[in-house]
C-alpha cells in the first residue's frame, strides 16, 4: 500500500522509512516558528532549566502581531525578544515592518518543499502551500522544541480534494476555501491532513495556493499539503539563491532534492471532488468561519471598514485586484479603507506598480506590513455595532476588538468593491443601490 504525503514527510523527519496513520512518531523539525509571542516561549524555555539554545539556526521569529508595538507593554515584549536573539544569535530575526510570519519565511525561503516546520501559531498550516508540513502547536511545546529538537506527533489519516477545472474570473482561492469549510465545517478536519490534487491544480497561482493552504486552519486541520510544481520550485529558487549567495541552479536542486508526493495507491479516509468552475463568491457571516452564504445574500449590507489584507490574502495580486477596483474612484463616505500589505516584500512592489498610489487616492489608508487589527491587536480595531468586510481569515465574535462588532470575510474583490459601495458589493461596473434594512447578521 502506498503512502500519503504526511505519513511520508514525518516518517522522514523522524528517521523512519515509513509511517502508518494513528502511530506517535518522535518527529524533529527542521524549523521552529515563532513571533511576538516568543517573550512568553523564552520564560517558559527558561523554567525548563535551558540558557543556550543548540540549533539557533533552526529558529525563526517574526515581530508582526503587533508591530509597531501599540503600547509600552509592547514595546517592552520586543525588546525581550530582541535581546534573546542578540544572546543567543539567531540569524533569522525579522523586525517590525517585514511583515507576516508566514510570508516572510515563504519569501525569505526558509521552508523548503518536504521540510517540516512546527510553529506557535495556527496558521503554519500555511506552508502546505509549497508542499511542506507545517503545524501549529502551543508555546510550551515550542519551548520544548528549542530544547530538544523533537516532539512527538501522531500521524493523521488524509483527506483529499481533487481540484477539477478552473474558477471564473470574479471567483477567487478564498472562495474556494470558504466553500469546503462551508461545506464540511469548520471542525471537518479536524486532526486529519488535507492534501489537494487534480488538475485543477494547476490553474491556481502561487498566491492562491497560499491563500488555500492558509485557509485550511479554519478547517480544523493539523497540515495541508500542494503538491509543488515548477513555479513553486522557480519561485523559491530566486529567493534561496539571493540569500543563500549561491547560483539559482544550486538553489533549484536543494529545493527539489527532498520534494514528496503522496503515492498513486495512498489509501485516504475521504476524497472529495470540487469543481472548480462550481464554486461561487460566498462571504462567512459573524461570527464562526463556516457561516458561509452566497455574496448574493448578504449584498446591501452596510459597512463601516474594509479591510485588506493578513496572511490569508494580504499579497501582491490582492492589492493588485483591489486597487484595479477603486482605481479612479472614491471609497464611499463614511467607510475606512484598510489596507496593509503582508510584509515589505508585497509592499515595495505595490509602490512600485503604482497600486498604493491608487488606493491612497482613493481614500484607502496603508499601515505597516504585519498583522494589523486581524486579531485586534491594534491599527484600525472597530467600535461595538461596526461592522467589516474583511479578506481575513477569523470572524470570531471579539476577534478585531469588541464584541459588539461583526466581521465578514470575503475575497479581496469583495471587500474593495465594498468599500467603494459602502455595503458589502459584488464587483462590478454598475452602482450598487444601498439597502435601507439591513438583515440579520446570522443569514
Ligand atoms: C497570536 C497567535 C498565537 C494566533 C494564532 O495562533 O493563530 C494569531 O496569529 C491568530 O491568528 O489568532
Ligand atoms: S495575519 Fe492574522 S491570522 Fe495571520 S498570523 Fe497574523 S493575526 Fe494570525
Amino acid at each position: 500500500m502506498g503512502a500519503t504525503f504526511v505519513q511520508k514527510v514525518l516518517a522522514r523527519a523522524a528517521g523512519r522509512s515509513e509511517a502508518r496513520v494513528g502511530e506517535v512518531l518522535d518527529v524533529r523539525p527542521d524549523r521552529i516558528l515563532s513571533h511576538d509571542n516568543t517573550a512568553a516561549i523564552i520564560a517558559k524555555w527558561r523554567t525548563l532549566g535551558q540558557s543556550r539554545l543548540p540549533h539557533p539556526e533552526r529558529l525563526a521569529i517574526t515581530l508582526d502581531h503587533a508591530a509597531p508595538p501599540p503600547t509600552v507593554r509592547h514595546a517592552q515584549n520586543h525588546a525581550t525578544i530582541r535581546a534573546f536573539v542578540a544572546e543567543q544569535g539567531i540569524r533569522h530575526f525579522f523586525e517590525v515592518g517585514r511583515g507576516i510570519c508566514h510570508q516572510v519565511l515563504s519569501e525569505e525561503a526558509l521552508v523548503l518543499p518536504g521540510d517540516v516546520i512546527l510553529g506557535a501559531d495556527s496558521h503554519t498550516v500555511h506552508f502546505g502551500w509549497l508542499g511542506a508540513f507545517g503545524a501549529g502547536v502551543g508555546r510550551s511545546e515550542v519551548a520544548a522544541l528549542w530544547a530538544l529538537g523533537r516532539i512527538w506527533l501522531r500521524v493523521p489519516p488524509t483527506i483529499r480534494f481533487v481540484l477539477r477545472g478552473r474558477l471564473a474570473p470574479d471567483v477567487s482561492a478564498k472562495d474556494l476555501a470558504l466553500h469546503i469549510i462551508g461545506r464540511f465545517g469548520a471542525d471537518g478536519g479536524l486532526y486529519r491532513a488535507v492534501e489537494f490534487g487534480g488538475d485543477g491544480l494547476a490553474t491556481l497561482s502561487l498566491d492562491d495556493r497560499m491563500t488555500l493552504a492558509n485557509m485550511m486552519a479554519e478547517f480544523g486541520v493539523k497540515n495541508a499539503y500542494l503538491p509543488p510544481d515548477e513555479h513553486v520550485f522557480d519561485w523559491l529558487a530566486e529567493r534561496l539563491a539571493r540569500r543563500e549567495g549561491i547560483s539559482r541552479e544550486a538553489a533549484y536542486d536543494r529545493i527539489t532534492a527532498r520534494a514528496l508526493y503522496p503515492d498513486p495507491t495512498a489509501e485516504y479516509e475521504a476524497v472529495h471532488v470540487i469543481r472548480l468552475d462550481e464554486v461561487e463568491p460566498v462571504v462567512a457571516c459573524p461570527h464562526t468561519v463556516d457561516n458561509v452564504v452566497p455574496l448574493s445574500a448578504v449584498a446591501g449590507r452596510r459597512i463601516h471598514m474594509a479591510f485588506l489584507g493578513t496572511c490569508t490574502n494580504g499579497r501582491l495580486s490582492d492589492i493588485a485586484t483591489a486597487a484595479e477596483i477603486v482605481r479612479g474612484k472614491r471609497i464611499a463616505p463614511g467607510v475606512r479603507f484598510l489596507v496593509i500589505p503582508a510584509s515589505s516584500e508585497v509592499l515595495q512592489e505595490a509602490l512600485a506598480r503604482g497600486y498604493i498610489a491608487d488606493l491612497v487616492a482613493a481614500g484607502a489608508t496603508i499601515g505597516t506590513p504585519g498583522c494589523g487589527p486581524c486579531m485586534g491587536n491594534h491599527l484600525g480595531v472597530l467600535a461595538p455595532g461596526e461592522v467589516c468586510i474583511s479578506s481575513a481569515n477569523r470572524n470570531f465574535r471579539g476577534r478585531m476588538g469588541t464584541p459588539e462588532a461583526e466581521i465578514y470575510l470575503a475575497s479581496p474583490a469583495v471587500v474593495a468593491a465594498s468599500a467603494l459601495a459602502g455595503v458589502i458589493a459584488r464587483p462590478s461596473p454598475e452602482p450598487v443601490a444601498v439597502q435601507q434594512a439591513a438583515p440579520s447578521a446570522h443569514v
